[in-house]
């Protein structure tokens, strides 16, 4: 079966019921009660009944095995909190598109007579995604911005990090432009065709044309990867539509130096292994790769929507000025880092705390900076700017 799909088919569990000792009132933890469950499990079922084989599908009895021991286990106020606990263990299951989950507390204390009080909520699968941006025409650093904001304000998805901007020798196609490349990481509950059709409509929305392959483009949106690599929730797919992982990015140092700079500790595919970004791009011609403009406001943060008073390098600099000029005498060129990797982290900002990594995390990950260029560079918190992840 696969973890995504359309919400068409369904699996459905009602009336479990046992002895719980949920409630905000110390009597309803003493003596317990009942409560009942039900359970809707969304998954594609076609495969299963098309193979009539339990590994197909996902097993009910195993589903009611995780429910009953969050009804009878430990205690929790509301029954809200016990929605959820079943709810995230049943999801972790890791086959379905979306679960909702109902309890019922039949014999809750209220004063009146009732014939049931019940919560229902439905969580649905997220997975990790990576996109990669890229734009040679017209007013590259706006558009960039302007599809982050895009990609942040679009429905069911989630981003994590954005890269820093670098600036790159166009690879392929007929003589152009430079580009800027910037990448994204984030999660989402779309499927993968829904999430390139979104990355589609972004680009239409800024004048993209397909006329000619590898040819200029004010805007570039590319799936990188869907779901963590060796991962129950990786897709790969051949569709000429949608493959991934996307078969070009792991070849191409833009998409890498720009990746690993979103995530330090990102993993990709190559054939049958799953590698470090950071490994395969110590392995990849970078020469093409230089440090890109701020991004507007100052660093990527900004980018992120994590915009607490930017005290990065970039931010201070007033040779950053014009936004589409590469940074000339800035804390890269400074520092001698052919990275994008770094200071892009507001200090003060709790939300930015340094998630991965500190500097050497960078360093050990294989970047072309040793940590101490990041300190040097004076760095409040490198590598940080990568969100709740
Ligand atoms: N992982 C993917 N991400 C984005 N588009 C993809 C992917 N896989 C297949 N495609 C398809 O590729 C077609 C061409 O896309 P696009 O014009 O963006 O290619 P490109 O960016 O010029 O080249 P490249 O794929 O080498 O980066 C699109 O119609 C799209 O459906
Ligand atoms: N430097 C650079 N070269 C490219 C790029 C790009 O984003 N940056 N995108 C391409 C097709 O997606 C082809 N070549």
């Amino acid at each position: 079966m696969t973890a995504y799909g359309p919400e068409r088919d369904a699996i459905t569990l009602t009336g479990l019921r046992g002895k719980g000792f949920h409630g905000v009132f110390d009597f309803e933890k003493a003596t317990g009660q009942e409560f009942v469950v039900d359970i809707v499990l969304h998954a594609d079922l076609r495969a299963a009944g098309a193979s009539d084989d339990l590994a197909d599908t996902v097993n009910y009895g195993v589903v009611a095995d995780l429910a009953m021991a969050r009804l009878t286990g430990p205690s929790f106020d509301l029954i809200e909190a016990l929605a959820e606990a079943i709810a995230s263990d049943v999801l972790a299951l890791g086959e379905l598109v979306a679960v909702d989950v109902t309890v019922h507390k039949p014999t809750a204390p209220i004063a009146h007579a009732f014939a049931d009080v019940s919560v229902t909520i439905r969580r649905r699968r997220t997975a990790e995604f990576v996109v990669a941006l890229g734009s040679n025409l017209g007013d590259r650093v706006a558009t960039l911005g302007a599809a982050v904001e895009e990609l942040r304000a679009a429905p069911g998805v989630r981003v994590d990090a954005v890269s820093q901007l670098v600036e790159t020798d166009p690879v392929g196609g007929p003589e152009q432009a430079d580009y800027l490349n910037a990448a994204l990481v984030g999660h989402t509950e779309l499927t993968p065709p829904d999430l390139l059709a979104a990355l589609h409509r972004i680009e239409a929305r800024h004048g993209r044309v397909r006329a000619v392959r590898w040819g200029e483009r004010t805007l570039d949106l590319d799936l990188i990867q869907y779901g963590t690599p060796g991962g129950p929730d990786e897709v790969s797919s051949d569709d000429p539509a949608l493959l991934l992982p996307h078969p070009r990015a792991n070849e191409r140092a833009f998409v890498l130096v720009t990746w690993s700079d979103a995530d330090p500790s990102a993993r990709v595919r190559v054939g049958e292994r799953v590698v470090g970004v950071a490994e395969r791009l110590a392995k990849l011609d970078r020469t093409g790769v230089r440090p890109g403009p701020p991004w507007p406001g100052g660093d990527s943060a900004a980018a992120a929507g994590n915009s607490a008073g930017a005290s990065g390098d970039q931010a201070t600099g007033g040779d950053h000025a014009d936004a589409d000029t590469p940074p000339a005498t800035g804390d890269h060129a400074a520092a001698g880092d052919p990275s994008v990797a770094g200071d892009h982290a507001a200090a003060g900002d709790p939300s930015l705390a340094g998630d991965h990594a500190a500097a050497g995390d960078h360093a050990a990950a294989g970047d072309h900076a040793a940590a101490g260029d990041h300190a040097a560079a004076g760095n409040p918190a490198a590598g940080g700017a990568h969100g709740d992840r």
